[in-house]
């Protein structure tokens, strides 16, 4: 089915798309076991060597058909577990919204769908959820508008579109280069279980590379994270107790010099009886690793009451990148063009 439109409004006079069912996405939230920041780029960006591992804290992104009179283009956000949503745009800057258009220019078509986005994973949080619904969206679009894309098409635009959104795409346990855009999957055997202690506030990606561009500067600068062939090796190996000696971020010295209170979340994390914590990307989440789920509850349950943070999860990883999910809102239709493969969370 095709419709024109008529009357006035953004899309007069042009050709829509067939009406499909709406399409949800589920899409992880990432951690960073392993960050490695280089120096500055000329242009602005800084060269990681990364350990991305997804959790099983997702957003879900449902993808809409325009339909002229009844549903408008555009973003809208709800947000549940708690997590607060008053940064996130729903202008034409949200990250989804960005990613729709890339999908389109690359498509060479109209932007004209609504993005509806059920937020859990915390905003501004450094677990890349802004990324996470780029992704989500990137791959609900493609499957609407049945585009025959390949796995490394879809990759492309998503590296365009942030640094993390490949990433969000491919889930499991990648190692990421460049500006962590490049991914390799990495072999993570068994399952690592978490918790996530949410901060009350974020802390603005860019704000954190600056500062530790600053920290680096004077004499005494932060000490770089190691090799990444250990943490590796942990992860194949499968033992949570090896991992824990491994965790590093590189940010996590600027983070906590722009937000000093994260250091008593990272004490009250390893105080509650988790084998180590570390701050995940450019927080000011941080992330506790457990001996086993019962010691994850064990943690969240003690960490919840020492008022460290806004809100405590328990988790675990890796988990598949972005799928679409069938049920309410979902998609029952044939074959998706884009299946990222069983390799995805190796
Ligand atoms: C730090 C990391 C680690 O996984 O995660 P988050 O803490 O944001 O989740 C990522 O590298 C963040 O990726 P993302 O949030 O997509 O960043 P982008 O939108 O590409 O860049 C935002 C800004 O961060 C800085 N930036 C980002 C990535 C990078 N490799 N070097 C940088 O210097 C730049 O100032 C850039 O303008
Ligand atoms: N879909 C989105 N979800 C969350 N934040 C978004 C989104 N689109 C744009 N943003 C902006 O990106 C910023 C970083 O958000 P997010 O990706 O959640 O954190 P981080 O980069 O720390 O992992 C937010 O403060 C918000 O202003």
């Amino acid at each position: 089915m095709r419709a024109r439109t008529s009357g006035g409004g953004p899309y007069a006079g042009r050709v829509l798309s067939a009406v499909g069912p709406p399409v949800t996405v589920r899409v992880p939230a990432k951690i960073n076991l392993h960050l490695a920041v280089g120096d500055p780029r000329p242009d602005g960006y800084h060269d990681l060597v990364t350990v991305f591992q997804a959790l099983n804290l997702t957003d879900e992104v449902t993808v809409t058909t325009v339909v002229p009179g009844a549903i408008a283009p555009g973003v809208s956000v709800t947000t549940v577990d708690g997590v607060a949503g008053d940064d996130v745009p729903t202008d034409t800057s949200n990250l989804a919204w960005r990613a729709v258009e890339a999908l389109a220019r690359h498509a060479d078509r109209d932007p004209d769908v609504r993005v509806a986005l059920r937020k859990a994973i915390p905003v501004a949080g450094g677990m890349a959820g802004g990324s996470a619904d780029a992704a989500g969206a990137l791959l609900a679009t493609a499957s609407l508008w049945r585009l025959d894309l390949g796995r490394e098409a879809l990759m492309g635009i998503a590296a365009e579109v942030g640094s993390d959104v490949a990433f969000a795409l491919h889930g499991g346990t990648a190692l990421g280069t460049g500006r962590g855009e490049r991914l390799v999957p990495v072999l993570s055997r068994h399952t690592f279980h978490w918790v996530v202690a949410v901060a009350d506030h974020g802390l603005s990606t860019p704000s954190v590379f600056a500062e530790l561009d600053r920290l680096r500067a004077r004499p005494e600068a932060p000490r770089r994270v190691g090799d990444v062939e250990p943490v590796l090796e942990a992860l194949a190996s499968g033992e949570a107790r090896s991992l824990a000696l491994l965790l590093g971020n590189d940010l996590q010295a600027a983070a906590v010099s722009l937000d000093p209170g994260l250091r008593r979340t990272l004490r009250a994390g390893v105080d509650a009886g988790a084998l180590a914590g570390v701050v995940s990307g450019s927080g000011p989440t941080c992330v506790f690793l457990c001996d086993g789920h019962d010691a994850a509850v064990r943690v969240a349950a003690e960490l919840a009451g020492v008022g460290v943070c806004r809100t405590v999860r328990v988790a675990h990883g890796p988990v598949p990148g972005a799928r679409v999910v069938d049920g309410e809102g979902g998609s029952t239709g044939p074959p998706r063009p884009y299946d990222p493969g069983p390799g995805a969370y190796a």
